[in-house]
């Protein structure tokens, strides 16, 4: 597919947040969930730090089995071009992208990268700005000034939505998508008979519904809602182009916002910060609403995932093929050993972090976060066991184009240094007021199709919640 944009040369200039002027309100509390109400914000945020990008410089979109190697390509282009000043130097600094990979090869829908004009950022250090522009000329204080008041809308507090309306628990807007439920519990059948036959190991199969929320989906108030409600899962948005999934017209006219990947994912495929690459592999669901009334909610998840054969089998396979990815690229990779239970508002997991040293490859760098990406994607957390099998059994049983849904969602920079998330718990926009939303579940031979529909509601549910919030401004 034709880039957007041939790479462009570009100029960035990477500043502590405390040397712009325009930014000194903003940098007394520079929690970036106050940044939401700013047009198109792209995202990744937790626990109010991380990066928020405003406008857009350069985009490439690309489909297809080579779609991660042709974005690299474009990226190593676009940044050995670049002239880059930078005086802060750490991950997230400089120059930066944010990108989102479809899951399969086969997807008619986009995947890219996409470089924002304004990047701020806040880590454990502190925050930073980077701008970047087109053409090789440095870009000054001024510069950076001007882009600040031009693209930042920064509201007095953190984003309070609204409570979900009572209602909403019924979710009467959301209609089924390519599946429905019982279509859908039919092909989770038949994917226990396949594993029962032994045709492979593990399978995760998902499925979509269609959520109208009858007024203009204010961006803002959903990722303000997400990042509060979610704080330790990632906050993330990005839209690579205006013609995307869901676009019924081409052009101008595009719904508003359609195609923009956003939700919150509790999963990180994998991060690389200066030749260490982490992750956090997820796999084994209890849905928060099963806790039976006066049970210990601890000893519940305990017992009912820790202590769980199919859930701790369900959770191996996926920290093994996350193993089997990275290892080519590791001197030593650590962690799985002893699966924790990851509590998040909705569900609990059962949850494994990874470590890995990485290694240089024969040209003497350091694999980049986005090289890391392809290499574990898809993980047995979304596909299954063996890969390819599962694979196909997924676009044979599932019959939709799961498009950005389970795919890498993230941001990466010219060092290499990046973090991709996992895109569950999320949505893609189909207009303005319509989004998909998808969910799925690891099944196994014990699977029990009524069990994963459930299963499946309980991971839609934050999306589903989220959608109609509106954002009280005050
Ligand atoms: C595939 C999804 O979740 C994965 C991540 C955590 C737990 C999962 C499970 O228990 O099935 C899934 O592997 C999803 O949220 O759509």
């Amino acid at each position: 597919m034709t880039p957007e944009f041939p790479a462009p040369r570009l100029s960035a200039l990477t500043l502590p947040l405390s040397e712009v002027p325009a930014a000194a309100e903003f940098a007394r509390n520079p929690d970036v969930r106050r940044l939401l109400g700013s047009a198109d914000p792209a995202t990744w945020i937790m626990r109010g730090k991380g990066i928020v990008g405003l406008g857009r410089v350069a985009a490439y979109r690309v489909r297809g089995g080579t779609r991660f190697t042709s974005a690299r390509v474009w990226w190593d282009e676009l940044r050995q071009d670049a002239t880059v000043y930078d005086s802060v130097q750490r991950p997230g600094t400089g120059l930066l992208a944010f990108g989102a990979f479809a899951f399969a090869p086969s997807s008619t829908v986009d995947s890219g990268l996409m470089v924002p004009e304004l990047v701020i950022g806040t880590d454990a250090h502190g925050a930073w700005l980077t701008l970047i522009s087109t053409g090789p000329s440095e870009p000054t204080v001024e510069d950076v000034d001007a882009a600040w008041r031009r693209l930042v809308r920064a509201a007095p507090a953190v984003a309070r939505p609204e409570e979900p309306d009572a209602a909403a628990s019924s979710y009467p807007t959301a209609v089924p998508g390519t599946l429905d439920e019982q279509r859908w519990m039919e092909a989770v059948a038949d994917g226990v008979g396949m594993i029962r036959a032994g045709e492979l190991d593990k399978l995760v199969l998902a499925r979509d519904v269609v959520v109208d929320t009858g007024r203009p989906i204010e961006l803002g108030a959903v990722l303000g809602r997400l990042s509060e409600r979610f704080a330790t899962c990632w906050t993330y948005c990005v839209r690579l182009g205006p013609e995307q999934e869901g676009s019924e017209q081409e052009g101008p006219d595009d719904g508003e916002g359609a195609g923009r990947l956003l939700g919150a994912t509790p999963e990180m495929l994998i991060r690389v910060h200066r030749g260490t690459a982490t992750a956090r592999v997820l796999a084994g669901t209890l849905d928060r609403q099963d806790l039976p009334d006066g049970a210990n909610p601890e000893d519940f998840a305990g017992t009912e995932l820790g202590g769980s054969e199919k859930q701790q089998r369900e959770h191996r396979f996926a920290v093994d093929s996350l193993i089997t990815g990275l290892s080519p690229y590791a001197d030593e990779v650590s962690g799985g050993e002893h699966p924790f239970i990851l509590a998040l508002p909705n569900v609990w997991h059962l949850a494994s972090d990874v470590t890995a040293q990485l290694r240089a490859g024969v040209d003497g760098t350091l694999p980049s976060a986005l090289e890391l990406a392809e290499a574990v994607h898809p993980t047995a957390a979304v596909c299954g066991t063996p890969t390819e099998t599962a694979g196909a059994v997924i676009e044979d049983l599932e019959r939709m184009d799961r498009g950005l849904y389970a795919g890498p969602v993230g941001w990466l920079d010219g060092a290499g240094n990046g973090e991709w998330g996992i895109a569950l718990r999320g949505a893609v926009q189909l207009d303005a007021h319509r989004a998909r939303v998808s969910a799925g579940c690891g099944i196994v031979a014990e699977s029990d199709p009524r069990a994963e529909l459930a299963e499946t509601w309980a991971k839609l549910r934050p999306m589903l919640e989220s959608l109609p919030a509106r954002w009280d401004r005050e």
